[in-house]
């Protein structure tokens, strides 16, 4: 399995060194270990291809304010904040490798539209003040309201220099993300949007001034790693407006400590997700394929070019992991030893202070660090997870994987739905927590049913206009609109679990071998192979009889064990071994 892309990423005058290590991003680091890197050879990855006048700057990035003990050494700074380059120099136009910002009146921009349909008061609203923050795209400056009810009050601008958009994809990425803030704003751990300007130089994003600091400042200015407690804390509010987002059918991707600011300076101080630059709108059962992120926190599968939200729930992960232990999970002394590393290798959970955290610490990171997305936790999974039970503050969304998984049920013939109604009967009180919860939500009746139509009229009362853009409303109409009976509890667990993730856990084997047993008093019947392979949608080109021949009994024609595993997941040909 090799990069997809690995040409097209380039690591001008670095070697291509790795650690097999993660780095710890505090302290010191430890002696050098065998197979640990020496003293690189090659300065800093460039954080952020700015102008230099720019590094010295008062602003409150991740660069100028990353403590002393770092910038000592010769290691490149935690989050060096760098998109993947490829994509920028296809979205942007830009020739040079290492470079994002793009040289003024490039022949590309000749036609391009560069207006908004924003607001042109800027200057005649608002009061720019002094520089706060910086990243690829724009600069973030504080600025005071000139008139009108919030007169007076203090705000953030973003503001991107509209000659950086030298591509159309570059100009529809300013719109989109104006879209999605504007669409999204409501929930308490994201950014308040407030309005979008324009003149003829820059595109101004008009929000709530979030006065903390980075999540990533913080993390480094504590001397120790956080507590599991204080992990908590930040971990919550990140998978709530996480959560949210995907209901609403945006999937962020950049998801990284640099994007999550403090409104205040305050210990207790909420959480903010800021940046929506990179995001996208995507439905339940779309995939979409552009690789896109930075690279510490890119998951496997964005890398191989199709994913959906479980892409920001692997970056949670790795967020996760630099919370509780102070490292990073995936470290390289290149960007393509980065890749391979998330490509291949697996986080170390062994190794100080790993022990002496909480065995269900462990579980969640694992969980959501799991290289396959089908069996990653979604964001709603993941506020039900055992380690933040009992943690205030939670409340537990409508997952709108749980509609995919109704949807296929439904749709799937009586006797996959019989082997899913015996693998649910398998599964134990804790493990069925979460999918009572969205039992709960989805509205049962007093006779304890829900009926196809909750399903869109619970997700309507969480709907946006962010909802209406991504179609996931559609989606919702799609399944409520299903012929099928209303679903009881014990249905309902086996419509909406996750093969997958079932599969994922030590436990499987138990599960797989007691819900055959149930399947093969209640369910199971001859089947003809042909059948079969109709049932798992494996085309004409498929040799059936050589491939199915161990999926089905020959004693008495029902299916065997491995024919019940393939047909729990519903396999497509795909998935067939070449014989
Ligand atoms: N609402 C805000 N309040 C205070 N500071 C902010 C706010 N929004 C952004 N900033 C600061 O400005 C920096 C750059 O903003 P942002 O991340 O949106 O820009 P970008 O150019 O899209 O960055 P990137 O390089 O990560 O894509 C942030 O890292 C943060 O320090
Ligand atoms: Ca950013
Ligand atoms: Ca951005």
């Amino acid at each position: 399995m090799g990069l997809c892309h690995g040409k097209q990423i380039q690591s001008p005058g670095f070697q291509e060194e790795e650690s097999p290590e993660p780095l710890p991003i505090n302290g010191d680091a430890p002696p050098p270990v065998a197979g640990t890197p020496k003293q690189p050879k090659f300065p800093f990855y460039s954080p952020s291809p700015l102008p230099s006048s720019y590094k010295n700057s008062p602003a409150n990035s991740s660069v100028t304010s990353t403590p002393l003990r770092f910038l000592k050494r010769p290691f490149p700074p935690p989050s060096p904040a760098k998109h993947i380059k490829a994509l920028l120099a296809r979205r942007h136009g830009s020739v040079k490798p290492n470079e994002a910002s793009i040289p003024e009146g490039c022949e590309a921009e000749l036609g391009l539209d560069k207006s908004f349909g924003f607001s042109k008061q800027f200057s005649s609203k608002y009061e720019l003040g002094e520089e706060v923050g910086r990243g690829h795209f724009g600069y973030t400056c504080s600025a005071k309201t000139k008139k009108g009810d919030m007169k007076g009050e203090e705000l953030a601008v973003k503001v991107i220099p509209k000659a950086k958009m030298t591509t159309a994809i570059a100009i529809e990425d300013v719109r989109r993300e104006v879209r999605i803030l504007s669409a999204l704003s409501g929930h308490k751990n994201l950014v308040h949007f407030y309005d979008a300007c324009e003149d003829e130089d820059n595109v101004y994003i008009v929000m709530e001034l979030c006065k903390g600091g980075e999540l990533l400042n913080r993390i480094l200015s504590r001397v120790e790693k956080y507590s599991e407690e204080d992990a908590k804390v930040v971990i919550v509010q990140i998978l709530s407006v996480v959560a949210f987002c995907h209901l609403q059918g945006v999937v962020h991707r950049d998801l990284k400590p640099e994007n999550f600011l403090f409104t205040s300076k305050d210990e207790n101080s909420d959480l903010k997700v800021i940046d929506f630059g990179l995001s996208d709108f995507v439905k339940p059962d779309e995939r979409l394929n552009d690789i896109v992120g930075s690279a510490y926190y890119v998951a496997p599968e964005v890398l191989h070019r199709s994913y959906g939200t479980e892409g920001d729930m692997w970056s949670i992960g790795v967020i996760a992991y630099i919370l509780l232990c102070g490292s990073r999970p995936f470290w390289a002394r290149t960007e393509s030893g980065i890749f391979r590393a998330v490509l291949k290798a697996e986080p170390n959970f062994e190794e100080a202070p790993w022990p002496t955290l909480s065995a269900q610490a462990k579980d969640f990171d694992q969980r959501l660090l799991n290289k396959d997305c089908r069996k990653r936790m979604t964001a709603a999974q993941a506020l039900s997870h055992p380690w933040l039970k009992n943690h205030h503050d939670i409340k537990i969304p409508i997952d709108i994987v749980i509609y995919k998984h109704v949807k296929a049920y439904i749709c799937s013939s009586s006797l996959r739905k019989a082997a899913l109604r015996a693998i649910a009967k398998t599964l134990t009180v804790p493990q069925l927590v979460y999918l009572r919860e969205q039992f709960e939500l989805l509205g049962p009746n007093k006779g304890g049913y829900i009926l196809m139509q909750n399903f869109k009229t619970v997700l309507m009362r969480y709907s946006t206009d962010a909802m209406k853009d991504s179609r996931v409303v559609d989606f919702a109409n799609i399944v409520s609109s299903l012929q099928y009976r209303k679903l009881d509890l014990e249905e309902f667990a086996a419509a909406a679990l996750s093969v997958y993730q079932l599969e994922s856990m030590d436990t499987w084997e138990q599960h797989a071998r007691r819900g055959f047993e149930l399947f093969d008093k209640e369910g199971n019947r001859p089947i003809m192979i042909e059948e079969l392979a109709s049932e798992l949608g494996l085309g004409p080109s498929v040799p059936v009889h050589v491939v199915l021949q161990d999926w089905i009994r020959h004693s008495d024609g029902k299916l065997s064990f491995l024919g019940f595993v393939k047909l729990l997941h519903g396999v497509s040909s795909r998935s067939i071994p070449k014989v």
